[in-house]
C-alpha cells in the first residue's frame, strides 16, 4: 500500500545522490539533511511503537547515520531504545550521528529481538547481495519483531530494480525525499509494507513518477459520437476477449465502438456495432474509414495465419493502435522492426511473458528493460503485472505498484486494452496512464473476487472520480 501523494517523482539511486548534492550546493549540510531524515522516521516510529521497546539497526553508511538520529530522538522522547550496529566509518555525517548517540549499543550478532525494529542497515547504497552474519541477524531480528519500520527502503533490496539481494520485509517504510523504483517494483514493493513519504526538502525532479489520478473532462456540450472517438476492436478466435475490450472502450469514454470480426453479434451490449470481417482485405477496407480514431487488436486474436494477416493490416493502417495479447506474441522478436516505423501512436500492453517474447531480456530490472524497449520500438509500452511500468518513447515513465491482486483473473488485460483504445482515441499523451489508473481504480471499487465483466461495470464510477 502506498500512502504517498500520487504523481510523486521516482528517483533512482544515482538521481537521489545528484539531488542530495544539489542540496549541499544550495548550502544545506549533510548533517542537516540526515537530521531531517531521522526526525521524519522517528516521528513515525514513535507513532507506531506505543511505548514498546525499540531496537534500531544501524548500518555502515548514511542509512545507518539516519538510524542513529532516530535512536537519539526516540530516547529523548522517552522510549526504551537499543542500537544494534554493523560498524562503519568514523568520518562524515554518519560518524557524527553515531558519536552523538550515548545510549546502549550492541553488535548485530549479540542483539536480542525487541517488539519494534527500526531498520537502518542499508538504503540506496545497497550494492551487492547481503550475506553471512549480517543477513542472518537482519532476518532473525525482523522475524521476531511485531513491527518493522524501514528507513528509506527495507534493507537488502536493489534500489533501481527492486531485486531481492537477501532482504527482510518491513511493516512500513519511510521513503526519504522521493520514491525510489524499488518502492514500486516487485519483489521489493511487497516487502516495503505501507510506504510513507517524508519530504525532507530535497528537490526531486525525474522523468519517472508514480501513477496519479488523471483529470478527465466531461464531453463538451456540442460533442457527438465521432468527436468522442470511434474505437474499432478486431475480433479473433476467442470473440469474448474482443468483446471485453470493446465493452471497456464503450465505458471508457469512446463515443462509438465497432467490433470487427466473424462473431456476428453474439452477446454484448446493443450499443456495440458489429461489422463482418472475414479476411484481411475486409479489415483493410473497414480501416479506410477515416472517422476511426483508434484500433485495438490482440485480445483473443489467435496465432494462426489469418490472425497474422489481420495484424499486418492493422500495423499498416494510419490509425492509433493498441496491440495486446496474441498480437504481441505474433510480433515476437520482430516487434521492433514492424512497429518502430509507424507514424501514428502505438501502445503495446504486454504482461511479463509477452514482453519476454518480444524483447531480449538482457540485464536490468523491469523498469530499465521497459524504458529501453519503448525507446527502441518508438511506442508506449504498458508492462503489466502486480507492478506496472508505463514507458513512453520520449522517456517519460509512470509506475504503478498499488493495484488489486484480484486483477489476476482472465480477461482483465482485455479490459485494459479496450480502455487504452478509448483514452487514446482523441490523441492524448497520457492515455496509457489514464487507462491504467481507471483499470486499477475500477478493480479497487469492484472489491474481491470480481471477474473481468464486473470490472467494466466499475469503470464509469472510476471516471466519475476524475471529472
Ligand atoms: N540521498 C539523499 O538524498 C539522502 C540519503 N540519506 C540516507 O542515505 C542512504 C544512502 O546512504 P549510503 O549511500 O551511504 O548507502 P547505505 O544505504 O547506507 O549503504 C552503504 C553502506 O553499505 C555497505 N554495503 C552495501 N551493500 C552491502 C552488502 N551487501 N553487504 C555489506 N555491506 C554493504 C556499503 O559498503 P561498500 O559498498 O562501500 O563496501 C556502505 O558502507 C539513503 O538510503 C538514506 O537513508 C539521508 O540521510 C539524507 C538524504
Ligand atoms: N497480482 C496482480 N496484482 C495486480 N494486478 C495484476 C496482478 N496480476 C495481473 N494483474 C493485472 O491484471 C491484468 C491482467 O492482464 P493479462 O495478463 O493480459 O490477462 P488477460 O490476457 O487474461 O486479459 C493486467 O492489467 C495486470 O497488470
Ligand atoms: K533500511
Amino acid at each position: 500500500m502506498i500512502r504517498v501523494p500520487r504523481g510523486t517523482p521516482v528517483l533512482t539511486a544515482e538521481q537521489m545522490r545528484a539531488a542530495e548534492q544539489a542540496c549541499f550546493d544550495a548550502g544545506v549540510s549533510q548533517e542537516e539533511l540526515m537530521e531531517r531524515a531521522g526526525t521524519a522516521v522517528a516521528r513515525e516510529a514513535a507513532r507506531f511503537a506505543f511505548g514498546r521497546p525499540v531496537l534500531v539497526l544501524a548500518g555502515p553508511g548514511n542509512n545507518g547515520g539516519d538510524a542513529y538520529v532516530v535512536a537519539r530522538l526516540l530516547r529523548q522522547w522517552g522510549h526504551d531504545v537499543i542500537v544494534a550496529a554493523l560498524g562503519g566509518k568514523e568520518a562524515g555525517a554518519a560518524g557524527m550521528m553515531r558519536s552523538r548517540w550515548d545510549g546502549e549499543t550492541v553488535t548485530l550478532d549479540d542483539a536480542e529481538p525487541r517488539p519494534v525494529l527500526v531498520d537502518g542497515l542499508f538504503g540506496t547504497g545497497m550494492s551487492r547481495a547481503l550475506e553471512g552474519e549480517a543477513r542472518k541477524a537482519l532476518h532473525r531480528l525482523s522475524q521476531a519483531a511485531a513491527f518493522v519500520l524501514a528507513i528509506d527502503l527495507p534493507s537488502g533490496f536493489a534500489t533501481d530494480s527492486g531485486e531481492d539481494l537477501g532482504g527482510a520485509p518491513a511493516t512500513a517504510t519511510v521513503a526519504l525525499g522521493a520514491l525510489k523504483p524499488a518502492h514500486l517494483l516487485m519483489p521489493a514493493l511487497e516487502r516495503c509494507g505501507t510506504v510513507l513519504h517524508a519530504d525532507i526538502g530535497i528537490p526531486g525532479e525525474s522523468d519517472i513518477c508514480s501513477l496519479s489520478r488523471p483529470h478527465l473532462v466531461a464531453p463538451a456540450r456540442d460533442s457527438h459520437k465521432y468527436s468522442r472517438g470511434l474505437v474499432l476492436v478486431v475480433e479473433g478466435e476467442m470473440p469474448g476477449a474482443a468483446r471485453l475490450s470493446a465493452r471497456a472502450a464503450l465505458h471508457g469514454g469512446a463515443g462509438y465502438v465497432m467490433l470487427a470480426g466473424q462473431g456476428g453479434g453474439g452477446n454484448g451490449p446493443d450499443a456495440l456495432v458489429h461489422r463482418s470481417v472475414e479476411s484481411a482485405d475486409d479489415l483493410q477496407h473497414l480501416l479506410g474509414d477515416d472517422r476511426i480514431s483508434a484500433v485495438v487488436i490482440g485480445p483473443g486474436l489467435g496465432r494462426g495465419e489469418r490472425s497474422q494477416a489481420l495484424l499486418g493490416v492493422a500495423i499498416a493502417c494510419e490509425h492509433r493502435l493498441v496491440i495486446d495479447g496474441d498480437a504481441l506474441t505474433l510480433l515476437g522478436r520482430d516487434a521492433e522492426r514492424r512497429i518502430s516505423g509507424r507514424t501514428a501512436e502505438t501502445v503495446l500492453t504486454p504482461h511479463e511473458g509477452e514482453f519476454g517474447r518480444m524483447f531480449d531480456d538482457g540485464d536490468g530490472g523491469k523498469l530499465d528493460r521497459t524504458v529501453s524497449a519503448a525507446r527502441r520500438i518508438c511506442a508506449t509500452i504498458v508492462h503489466k503485472g502486480p507492478d506496472t511500468v508505463i514507458a513512453h518513447p520520449d522517456g517519460r515513465v509512470v509506475m504503478s505498484g498499488d493495484s488489486s491482486p484480484w486483477l489476476s483473473t482472465a480477461g482483465t488485460g482485455d479490459v485494459l486494452a479496450g480502455l487504452c483504445g478509448a483514452r487514446m482515441a482523441k490523441g492524448n499523451a497520457h492515455a496509457a496512464a489514464e487507462a491504467v489508473w481507471l483499470h486499477t481504480r475500477a478493480a479497487a471499487l469492484a472489491g474481491p473476487a470480481f471477474c473481468a465483466d464486473d470490472l467494466i461495470g466499475r469503470i464509469p464510477d472510476a471516471i466519475g472520480e476524475c471529472v
